[in-house]
């Protein structure tokens, strides 16, 4: 058997998840192994949030700049990806090297190991020839891989996942998009705008048919209007590559073909890498689930997309905060002669009597736990317009037995809508509980339908009564008194 090497705590995957619990512990003083295969920082900086809404940033303002004409004038607009992809590149991949980011690691003390972690029995690590072994316990957030569904000849085929769609220097003249998710529709407007000819091809009968479906419809026709083409309800049955172009053959017999082909059809978590049942944790599952304070079991925690709870970014860092509060009043409790009330330091040790957590505050007050509670989950697709929303939605809700009831507005019916004309596509649609008087749900769409969203994230969150949300003053003229329309409207 290997010899095992002590720490306090293990953190597999750091991407943004892991990330931010190795960084912070090792802060607060612990002793932290960080483990990686590849990049610190995961997904998001380097194939997902950032480079994606920086290309949308672009394609965006190509958009506005096309909106001139009959409101302003004329403008003749000639797009150009090169900047966009040296944007990418050297603003905010460092061309996909981390460096800087094992650096701000290693800088707030953590050890990094680059390899692939296994679990090897309780509390214990193997990557490569190392075994680590922890103290007070391991923490996994190992993330998702793209899910490529199992269509004939698709394996054999170049075709694209998000990274090579968001690496991609020069643009395709045409490209086919296999799902109409988040990650398609938003980066199939993008490419359109750009002037590649885009065909999304989608199983359901809708785009984005995880939000409501008037969601699918704004969002559809927004991309169409961009020269997207939608087909929605197919189901693909075989993927051809002669060298240089893709053949994509539905059942029923339509054919799409494109230079290139994007695969993004969702994501799937990989348990069977990790080594679960070195700790009797059954590895068939689509993700891993936990508690609300993320522990998968006794001194095992999940943080991020491994956990199944909403793939974003802000759930990864929501359930950090959580997961550093409680391996952290582990490790207080574990200490011999601890203060169980934890208002002494964090942790012992060289480094533990400062507490960079203490100071921030995010990790709540000493000694409480804060518990997961995802009954007010935001999220954002940043198509143009932008689809905001919040909890849940009008057939999630009715699917409970809640006694619903529903307000709508379109934020073409606002001053604001009528005022912005081009491009105010968007509307307010609530839904409340009628029993409780509050509202469980909402999307906010339009043009920054993401950041009006945020006040109707306060309203679901703090349960704010909806005869207060009646009296409050919206100012005048914005795109978020829709939301004062909508509350008219309930009924
Ligand atoms: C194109 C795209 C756009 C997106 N846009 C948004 C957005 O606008 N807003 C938003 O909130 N979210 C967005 N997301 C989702 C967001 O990127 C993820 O929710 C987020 O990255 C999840 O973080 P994570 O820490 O769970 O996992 P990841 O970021 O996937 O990181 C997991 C890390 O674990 C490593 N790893 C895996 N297994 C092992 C192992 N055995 N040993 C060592 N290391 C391992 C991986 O290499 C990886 O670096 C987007 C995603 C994509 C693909
Ligand atoms: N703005 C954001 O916050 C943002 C942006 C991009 C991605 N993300 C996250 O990344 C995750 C993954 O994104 P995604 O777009 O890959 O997944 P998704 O689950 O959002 O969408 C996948 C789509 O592919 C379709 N599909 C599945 N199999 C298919 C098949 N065989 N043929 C045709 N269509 C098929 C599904 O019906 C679905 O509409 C999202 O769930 C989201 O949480 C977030």
């Amino acid at each position: 058997m290997v010899e095992s090497e002590q720490v306090d705590v293990i953190v597999v995957g750091l991407g943004v998840g892991g990330e931010e619990v190795a960084g912070r512990l090792a802060e607060a003083g612990l002793s932290v192994v960080g483990i990686e295969r590849d990049l610190v920082g995961g997904e998001c900086p380097y194939w997902g949030c950032i480079p994606s809404k920086m290309m949308i940033r672009a394609a965006n303002a190509l958009a506005e700049a096309r909106r001139i004409d009959g409101l302003a004038g004329s403008a003749e607009v000639r797009p150009d990806w090169a900047p966009v992809a040296k944007r990418i590149r050297e603003e905010a991949t460092d061309t996909w090297n981390d460096r800087a980011a094992v650096e701000r690691f290693v800088g707030r003390g953590g050890r990094f190991v680059r390899g692939s972690g296994r679990l090897d029995g309780p509390g214990r690590v193997r990557v490569g020839d190392q075994v680590f072994e922890s103290r007070y316990g391991v923490v996994l957030g190992t993330g998702t891989r793209p899910s490529v569904p199992p269509v004939e000849g698709l394996a054999g085929t170049p075709y694209w996942t998000n990274h090579q769609a968001i690496e991609v220097e020069e643009l395709p003249e045409s490209l086919l998009v296999l799902g109409g998710g988040a990650i398609g529709l938003e980066l199939s407007q993008v490419f359109a705008r750009f002037g590649v000819r885009v065909t999304i091809v989608e199983a359901l009968d809708r785009v984005l048919a995880v939000e409501e479906p008037e969601s699918s419809e704004v969002a559809a026709s927004a991309l169409r209007a961009d020269g997207v083409e939608i087909h929605t309800g197919v189901r693909a049955e075989r993927v051809d590559h002669d060298g240089e172009r893709f053949t994509l053959r539905a059942q029923g017999g339509a054919e799409f073909t494109a230079e290139r082909l994007l695969v993004v059809t969702g994501r799937r978590a990989h348990l069977d890498e990790l080594g679960l049942d070195s700790v009797g944790v059954d590895a068939d599952q689509r993700y891993l689930p936990v508690d609300d304070r993320m522990r998968v079991t006794d001194g095992i925690w999940a943080v991020g997309d491994l956990t199944g709870e909403g793939a974003f970014t802000h759930i990864a860092m929501y359930q950090a905060a959580i997961v550093i509060a409680d391996v952290l009043d582990r490790a207080r409790h574990s200490r011999p002669g601890a203060d169980p009330s934890g208002t002494a330091s964090v942790v012992g040790g060289a480094m533990g009597s400062a507490s960079a957590l203490g100071a921030s505050g995010s990790s709540g007050t000493a000694g409480t736990v804060p518990r997961a509670d995802y009954r007010a989950l935001p999220r954002v697709t940043f198509t143009d317009p932008e689809v905001g929303a919040v909890g849940l939605t009008e057939e999630q809700a009715r699917s409970r037995g809640i006694n619903v009831q529903v307000g709508f507005s379109k934020l073409s019916d606002s001053t604001r809508g009528w005022i912005h004309r081009v491009g105010d596509e968007g509307f307010i649609k609530l839904i409340a509980d009628a029993d409780q008087g509050v509202l469980i749900g909402a999307t906010s769409a339009g043009p920054a339908g993401g950041e009006v969203l945020s006040g109707l994230v306060v309203a679901v969150h703090a349960a704010v009564p909806l005869s207060q949300l009646r009296h409050m003053i919206y100012a005048y003229p914005t795109f978020h008194r829709a939301i004062e329309a909508a509350l008219h409207e309930l009924r």
